[in-house]
């Protein structure tokens, strides 16, 4: 994109290295005046800064919104999480090369929600490219997506940051084949084992200690004296033997 030498109006410019001066207060100024437009994504020349709205912006993710980024070229489309994917995968495919996203913030910014729009979007790309093809497994693109699922319950809790925060690092690993993808694997690093005896003020143990407790039929928790999680000393910070 060719370089502007005047500064165009604040929040317009969807890629912030293309600005004639860029700064801290400047890329602070641009991010928030976006952030008021529901404008959460705004590239800075190869990264894309991702503003956590906590809220729904209807349509941000729907499945024309997938559309309009396949294939696409960057500049052609706004700011988008499915624009970073879209690009990996074509990539993928022309150059035959591994592909690499790095995502990173402090807690609660959004990144397992951005790891799984990624995944997501991509599973869409395979399902759209091989919509007739053998080398499509579309259960295998559905278990990928899902999977995340599984993960959190053993691998997040609630915090005084998150209500769902990650509690260990995740690399995870995708294999194609001409562009159908043929499996994934996820290594964990870091997890945070001493939450399942000890948890601070506030915050609480893995997702799946309380998700027995919801989801056991009545006869099960009598059975494994599981009736109330307040009675379990790990599950209530403490406060009960
Ligand atoms: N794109 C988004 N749109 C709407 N809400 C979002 C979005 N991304 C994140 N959130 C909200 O913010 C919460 C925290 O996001 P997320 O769990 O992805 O953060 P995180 O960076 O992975 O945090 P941690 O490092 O603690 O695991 C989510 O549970 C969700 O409510």
């Amino acid at each position: 994109m060719a370089r502007i030498t005047e500064r165009p109006p604040v929040g317009k410019v969807e890629d912030l290295a293309s600005l004639p001066e860029l700064n801290e207060n400047i890329l602070l100024e641009e991010l928030r005046t976006r952030y008021k437009q529901n404008n959460i994504y705004t590239y800075v020349g190869d990264i894309l800064v991702s503003v956590n709205p906590f809220k729904t912006i209807l349509g941000l993710y729907s499945s024309a919104q997938q559309s309009t980024y396949k294939g696409k070229a960057r500049s052609d489309c706004p700011p988008h999480i499915f624009a970073i994917a879209d690009t990996c995968y074509a990539q993928m495919l022309d150059s035959e090369n591994h592909q690499c996203c790095l995502i990173s913030g402090e807690s609660g910014a959004g990144k397992t929600e951005a790891t799984k729009l990624i995944m997501s979007h991509l599973m869409e790309l395979c399902s759209k490219k091989f919509i007739d093809s053998s080398l499509r497994d579309a259960n295998l693109e559905q278990k990928i997506v899902k999977v995340n699922g599984l993960l959190e319950a053993f691998g997040n809790a609630q915090t005084v940051m998150n209500d769902n925060s990650s509690r260990f690092g995740k690399y995870i690993q995708l294999k194609f084949i001409k562009g159908a993808v043929i499996g994934a694997k996820i290594n964990e690093y870091l997890l945070e084992k001493s939450r399942v005896v000890s948890q601070a003020p506030g915050e609480q143990n893995f997702h799946i200690f309380n998700a027995l407790f919801a989801g056991l039929e009545a006869e099960d928790k009598k059975r494994f004296k599981l009736n109330n999680p307040d009675d379990f000393c790990y599950l209530s910070n403490g406060d009960k033997v």
